[in-house]
């Protein structure tokens, strides 16, 4: 399939084998949203007619979704049905004419595709700034192929890496209370915890499912990913946290040396 982002050279890594081909360095330096968007157009090559899509939700996202709305438009998709991780999404999908639908109704899903906030070596990742971790972690835990589409700012040596938020959806009751106890499991890490606030309204961001955002700062490492994340849910009034280890099936990047496509093993 012809793209108008198709990218000069593409380098593709097995994870595990991590085995290197072709490489040639952008005469350009490419703007960070042009490089969301050729990550995400390089992500919609993987989509094929008659699939069940789970579409993200971020600016790298749109792209993906803005693309496929157009094929559908020009006749080369047929018989997509997306399932939207958000209300954002869901507008912007039927802005763009996706036939949309439900986990519920469609169970499984062929094909996810979104952006992160940090991918580590091993593709595990952050997710959530953005404010749709649940419905995103639920429709991509649900998808036989999870393709991650990023530009290079988000790769990290460890999940925490970048110092910035690692989101954690709470009920709003006693917020506080919740965010303490985040703050004390994580204490050898040096945890910050803070509730998301809307910057316009000076409000608590409330979520699509009507709950809050904790965001967690790290210091330091918090380890054992896994058992980092088992710790948080057995927490009462944590709802879902934004780590998503071992979700991944695919990791796009571009970057101003051009595109890698790294698959998990
Ligand atoms: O997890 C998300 C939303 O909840 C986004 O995918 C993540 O925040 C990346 O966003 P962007 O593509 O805008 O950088």
């Amino acid at each position: 399939m012809a793209t108008a982002y198709a990218p000069h050279f593409i380098r593709s890594e097995n994870v595990a084998a991590d085995v290197t081909t072709s490489s040639s360095p952008s005469p350009v330096t490419m703007v960070q949203d042009e490089l969301k968007k050729i990550a995400a157009y390089k992500a919609v090559e993987f989509v094929e007619s008659g699939m069940v899509v789970g579409l993200g939700t971020g600016s790298t996202a749109k792209h993906a979704v803005d693309r496929i709305g157009e094929l559908i438009q020009q006749g080369i998709l047929t018989d997509i049905i997306g399932i939207p991780t958000s209300i954002k999404t869901q507008e912007q999908a039927l802005s763009v004419n996706i036939p949309l639908s439900d986990l519920e109704t469609h169970p499984v899903i062929d094909l996810a595709i979104d952006g992160a906030d940090e991918v580590d070596p091993d593709l595990n990742l952050v997710k959530g700034r953005g404010g749709s971790l649940l419905r995103e972690k639920m429709i991509e835990f649900a998808s036989k192929r999870f393709v991650v589409i990023v530009d290079e700012s988000k790769l990290v040596d460890h999940i925490g890496g970048s110092g910035l938020a690692m989101p954690v959806e709470v009920v709003p009751f006693c917020w506080k209370f919740t965010a303490q106890r985040l703050e004390l499991l994580f204490e050898e890490a040096d945890c910050v915890a803070k509730l998301r606030i809307c910057p316009k309204t000076g409000d608590p961001f409330v979520t699509d499912n009507s709950n809050y955002t904790i965001d967690l700062y790290f210091k330091k490492s918090i380890g054992d990913l896994k058992a980092a994340g088992d710790a948080i849910l057995r927490l009462p009034g944590v709802v879902e946290h934004g780590m998503f280890v071992d979700m991944a099936t695919t990791v796009i990047i571009a970057g101003d040396g051009g595109v890698t496509v790294k698959n998990k093993s």
